[in-house]
């Protein structure tokens, strides 16, 4: 097994940190790759009003997930778990014991690689690791890279490689601070990131999140949610655009519908309940049992308590998994919107992508025919809301009742 260990600030986790992954992953046939943030960086101190360890870990899971390569990069946070300052040597260590027969690779940029025989026990770590490193600016010297290798080689007996990365992401998490501080620095940041930093008020951002451009609104969407199911949400919000522009809905209402339909869709059965008990959520039988109908009805209470959408952007959301009978033109937009926006695939959604554009009320009709076909297939029970609304949407297009 081959393991390369990403240590850093991460203060915060930027491009430059995952494009070097990115790279190092298959350059160095790495099997699985881990990110360490560290508790106390040994060789520098944190301005004062820095995130804390556990923020730059959960802001380095957000970057690492949206490299979308689950089973092979991590985040592990072993140096929060030791006391005193997050010395590599000791982690290295701890990685070797943990999997002896592991060969593990230390990666690094160039600031880092040509100090490393100052670093806590440099023996230790080249002993035990090899160490990989990349030039992190286009002015750094490939020549001054190959000769500190030669060094490290002769003097601890390293093994090491020297990568030239095919892009240079040129940004520094000091600089970065710098630049969110006025308010830029954005494109340099995995939007999940980006999202996290402004719920929490991290880097001097105090966002009022109740009036958020759409932008940033997605940020905070994405920041909730895993990098996989991005790809859904940016293709329900693009999709409910398209769908009100053809029915004379608000575009701006779908948008954001949109963008947040899916914000508690991770959380578990117990955030759930707790989120259901905060704001008063009433459930019925099925529903107590079946954590998927719950994501959009606490997904619509944080849409409205925490990022202030309307009325009728909290109903769209809350109704967009079952459906309901009598829903408005907004709520049917975002139920099929969710249902054959782009990234889905399955049989009959061409046919309910054309019918969503000649007549609405049919693809509803559709739509929830097939998910009650669906259930009955899997054996598993339709939420009433869904037999009402397929009810009444047969006798709303075929004049008669069901
Ligand atoms: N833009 C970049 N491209 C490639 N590697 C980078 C880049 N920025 C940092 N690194 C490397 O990532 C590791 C962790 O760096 P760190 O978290 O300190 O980020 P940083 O941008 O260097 O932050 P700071 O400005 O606080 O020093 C180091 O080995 C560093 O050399
Ligand atoms: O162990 C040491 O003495 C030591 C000295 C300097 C840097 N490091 C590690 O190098 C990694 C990169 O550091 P930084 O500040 O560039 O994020 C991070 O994991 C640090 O803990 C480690």
């Amino acid at each position: 097994m081959k393991l390369g260990i990403y240590g850093g600030t991460f203060n915060p986790p930027h491009l430059g940190h995952l494009a070097a992954a990115r790279f190092a992953l298959e350059a160095l046939g790495l099997d699985q790759l881990v990110f360490v943030p560290a508790a106390t960086p040994p060789h520098k101190n944190l301005p004062t009003d820095s995130p804390s360890p556990q923020d730059r870990v959960a802001m380095m899971e957000l970057a690492a997930d949206s490299l979308l390569l689950p089973k092979q990069v991590s985040v592990s946070d072993i140096e929060l778990a030791r006391a005193g300052k997050s010395y590599t040597a000791d982690t290295v260590t701890q990685f070797h014991q943990k999997d002896p027969r592991a060969e593990l690779w230390l990666l690094m940029g160039t600031d880092m690689f040509l100090t490393l025989q100052n670093w806590w026990e440099p023996e230790v770590i080249t002993r035990l690791a090899g160490i990989c490193t990349f030039a992190r600016a286009q002015s750094d010297s490939v020549e001054q890279l190959e000769r500190q290798a030669n060094y490290l080689e002769q003097t601890f007996g390293a093994r090491t490689r020297v990568l030239q990365l095919p892009e240079i992401v040129e940004v520094s998490s000091t600089q970065l601070r710098a630049m969110l501080a006025r308010g830029e620095g954005q494109d340099y940041l995995a939007p999940a990131v980006y999202g996290y930093i402004l719920r929490h008020g991290l880097y001097g951002l105090h966002p009022d999140l109740k009036h958020l451009p759409d932008r940033e609104l997605r940020a905070c969407s994405y920041s909730m949610i895993r990098a996989k199911r991005i790809a859904h949400v940016r293709g329900t919000e693009e999709e409910a655009v398209r769908l009100a522009a053809r029915w004379g809905a608000d575009q701006e209402k779908a948008r954001r519908a949109g963008i947040l339909h899916d914000c508690t869709k991770y959380l578990e059965m117990e955030e759930q309940l707790q989120l259901c008990r905060k704001y008063g959520i009433v459930l019925d039988d099925l529903e107590q049992q079946a954590v998927k109908l719950l994501h959009s009805k606490t997904g619509a209470c944080v849409a409205r308590d925490v990022y202030g959408v309307s009325d009728d952007i909290y109903w769209a959301i809350f109704w967009h998994t079952t459906g309901k009978a009598d829903m408005t033109l907004l709520e049917k937009i975002l139920y099929i919107a969710d249902y054959m926006e782009p990234n889905r695939d399955f049989p009959g959604v061409e046919r309910l992508r054309k019918l969503a554009y000649e007549d609405l009320d049919q693809a509803v009709l559709a739509g929830c025919e097939m998910s009650i076909q669906e259930m009955a297939d899997r054996k598993l029970p339709v939420h009433s809301n869904t037999l009402r609304a397929r009810d009444w949407l047969r006798k709303e297009t075929t004049g008669k009742e069901p």
